[in-house]
């Protein structure tokens, strides 16, 4: 195996030179293959409230310029330990989102096919269903930590099946996600009724609030999604807002009261050593960001996220 290829090295060229990888890495054209590779999705057609999530995965990659190779939480150096690169963007239908899904599967398909994992920038929250079929195919249902202020498992909007209010009701009806082992975690806020929660614990959710988390603590949280997940195959999808509006004030719909980011990201940390198989961060709406807050947040959350697949090495079909 030849040494992974790195990122542009920032004490030769200036880290706001050149134009924005995520965390400046090569792109995968340049490499032929990688083990882990982060991909855009900037597909924001689903949205219930404030449009412009499209713009997320080029304000990260703008944000994740700050980005330093070695994690001193998790002790790797994610670009050394595996060859990460940047697969750029899906590009999907704004004006179709039944074939913007289809599209985004196909795509998620092709990129893992040689065992690459996938850490996918949105776009909203709908694009997580299509990233879900496409790991169902290799892995069967996999366990799933979904932080989010919202559940995500509304039946329609409008009618429309395919939101990003809906994906993971859709999910748990396809049998592409393992109900013993699927839980939220953050979530706060208005819902429409009682039902909800009815209806998301009928589906085989548990629920960590974002109340639980300041309560119980970050430790405490850990140890317990840790038992739920075992060692299942694990998907991880991180809605932006469910940080506070106060970590995370780039995102189409704010809800007060939520995780900070260093709890957000500790609690991440706290995974290492999960089977984890892919992860996405989504939401993140740059139209309504200040000072980069919410999408430097974001290019962190990414990078614990490569950081987190980056631990348990290359893909088995590079060894
Ligand atoms: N941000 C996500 N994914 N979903 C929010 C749906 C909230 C609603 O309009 O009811
Ligand atoms: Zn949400
Ligand atoms: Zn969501």
């Amino acid at each position: 195996m030849t040494e992974p290829r790195g990122p542009v090295d920032s004490s030769r060229v200036p880290r706001f030179a050149g134009p924005a990888t995520f965390a400046r890495l090569p792109r995968l054209d340049e490499v032929g293959r990688c083990d882990v590779a982060v991909v855009g999705v900037p597909f924001d057609s689903g949205v219930s409230y404030r449009p412009g999530a499209r713009f997320g995965p080029s304000a990260v990659r703008e944000a994740s310029r700050l980005l330093r190779p070695y994690h001193p939480g998790l002790d790797v150096s994610p670009f050394a330990a595996v060859q990460v690169a940047d697969a750029g963007d899906i590009a999907c239908n704004p004006f179709n989102i039944g074939e913007a899904v289809e599209t985004i599967e196909d795509a998620a398909t092709r990129l893992q096919e040689d065992g690459a994992r996938l850490v996918t920038i949105g776009g909203d929250h709908t694009i997580a269903l299509p990233l879900l079929r496409s790991l169902a195919k290799r892995h069967g249902p996999v366990a799933m930590l979904h932080f989010d202020a919202h559940l995500d498992t509304w039946d329609t909007y409008f009618g429309a099946e395919y939101t990003h209010g809906t994906p993971f009701r859709r999910a748990v009806e396809e049998g592409i996600l393992d109900t013993e082992a699927v839980g939220h975690v953050g979530t706060r806020g208005p819902l429409y009724g009682k039902q909800d929660l009815d209806d998301d614990r009928r589906l085989g959710f548990g629920i960590m609030t974002s109340a639980d988390v300041m309560r119980r603590g970050v430790d405490e949280i850990v140890d317990a999604l840790r038992q739920r997940i075992g060692d299942r195959p694990l998907y991880l999808s991180i809605d932006i807002d469910v940080l506070d509006p106060a970590h995370a004030p780039g995102t189409g719909t704010p809800e007060a009261g939520g995780l900070t980011s260093r709890e957000l990201l500790e609690i991440l940390r706290g995974l290492a050593g999960c089977n984890l198989v892919g992860a996405d961060v989504v939401e993140v709406a740059p139209a309504y960001d200040h000072a980069e807050i919410t999408a430097v947040a974001a290019s962190h959350v990414a990078y614990d996220l490569v950081s987190l697949l980056a631990l348990s090495g290359p893909a088995q079909e590079a060894r």
